[in-house]
């Protein structure tokens, strides 16, 4: 996980790089016939991805309809096109734990700056629900305003850690350590968000936070369905520059989160990314955010820490997602910190 030391100004242009994501094909690992030389081709590919192209990937071959996804990218933008008030009418600050349903254009931050976007945040529900931190129930647009909504976006999640599953095989292929990644593969937690982003206006001044903040992903694996809105995303590489990671039809792109970049001491790195989007239309995009079980405990896997570095001090998953994600909201008429604090270091989008 980064630390202070290593914050830069990540929102600044910068040059952008010819340099393309790698492409894994991971349906070796979804097709219970296939042959262990194709599944060791794809678990290859996957390791080279996860080490030379700095954690980030197209993925084909997962098993869902190019369609399918173009549906569930049209949900999203209804959600969005609503009228503010139905919103507003399940903004976070409404749910038990406050942390669950819509957020206002400029109320997720990133290193303390107002991303130029809004979201609906989705989360598993715990059976008995109360107002501890994560322990809320979700709000939802109603049926009346969105059929089928709930429904489908839930169905998305159960296919997703199939999805999810299959990534954990590959890796523990490649890595070994079958005892680790066997705990990731059993009742995972996962995190869904729907984003909008309506285009920066041309003069906007990035110093004021971009459509998404330069950030780490915080839990296992994140899967970004997006549309087809060229040069939003951009990811960055080795020496500093950004990799434009623009859609192509029917794949996602993929991402290492800390997790994984904690439990493999740093040789599967996740790595800065965000989002300026300038074009002309309103872009939405819904990344799932594969993550292990809430209670489990994290630590460098054995053999694993690398040389010179001290062993993290090991720390539940839950702990840390409930820390990241409570430093990460702040309403509209509270003052942002000038600085980063210590416990918002790495954050998602
Ligand atoms: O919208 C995107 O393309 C990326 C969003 C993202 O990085 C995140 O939510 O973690
Ligand atoms: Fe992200």
């Amino acid at each position: 996980m980064p630390d202070i030391e290593m914050l830069k100004d990540r929102s600044a242009e910068g040059s952008v790089s010819t340099e393309r994501l790698p492409i894994v094909d991971i349906s070796p690992y979804l097709d219970s016939s296939s042959s262990e030389e194709a599944r060791k081709v794809a678990s290859q590919t996957l390791d080279k991805a996860c080490r030379e192209f700095a954690g980030f990937f197209y993925v084909t071959g997962h098993g869902l309809a190019p369609e399918y996804m173009k549906d569930l990218l049209k949900l999203g933008h209804k959600f969005f096109e609503q009228p503010q008030e139905k919103k507003d009418s399940i903004h976070i600050f409404k749910s038990m734990d406050r942390v669950r349903g819509y957020q206002k254009i400029g109320e997720n931050v990133t290193y303390a700056k107002r991303d130029q976007q809004e979201a609906l945040d989705i989360y598993p529900e715990p059976e008995n629900p109360s107002t501890a931190q994560l322990e809320g129930s979700q709000l939802w647009p109603s049926e009346d305003d969105l059929p089928g909504f709930r429904d489908t976006l839930l169905d998305y999640t159960e296919k997703m850690k199939k999805i999810g599953h299959a990534f954990m095989r590959a890796m523990c292929d490649a890595l070994g350590h079958r005892e680790m990644f066997d705990q990731l593969q059993d009742d995972n937690y996962w995190v869904l968000r729907v984003i909008g982003y309506p285009p920066l206006p041309e003069e906007y001044d990035l110093d004021k936070g971009i459509s998404c903040g330069a950030h780490t992903d915080y839990g296992c694996l994140t899967f970004l369905l997006a549309d087809d809105t060229p040069g939003a995303l951009q990811v960055e590489s080795k020496d500093g520059s950004w990799i434009p990671a623009d859609p192509i039809p029917g794949a996602y792109v993929v991402n290492i989160g800390d997790i994984i970049d904690t439990l493999t001491g740093h040789q599967y790195k996740s790595t800065y990314h965000r989002v300026i989007h300038r074009g002309s239309n309103y872009r939405v995009s819904m990344p799932f955010f594969f993550e292990p079980q809430r209670d489990q405990v994290i630590q460098t896997l054995p053999g694993m820490v690398p040389a010179g570095e001290k062993a993290v001090e090991p720390f539940t998953y839950f702990d840390h997602l409930k820390r990241m994600i409570y430093n990460h909201f702040v309403s509209n008429d509270e003052a942002l910190p000038e600085k980063p604090n210590a416990n918002a270091l790495t954050q998602r989008g």
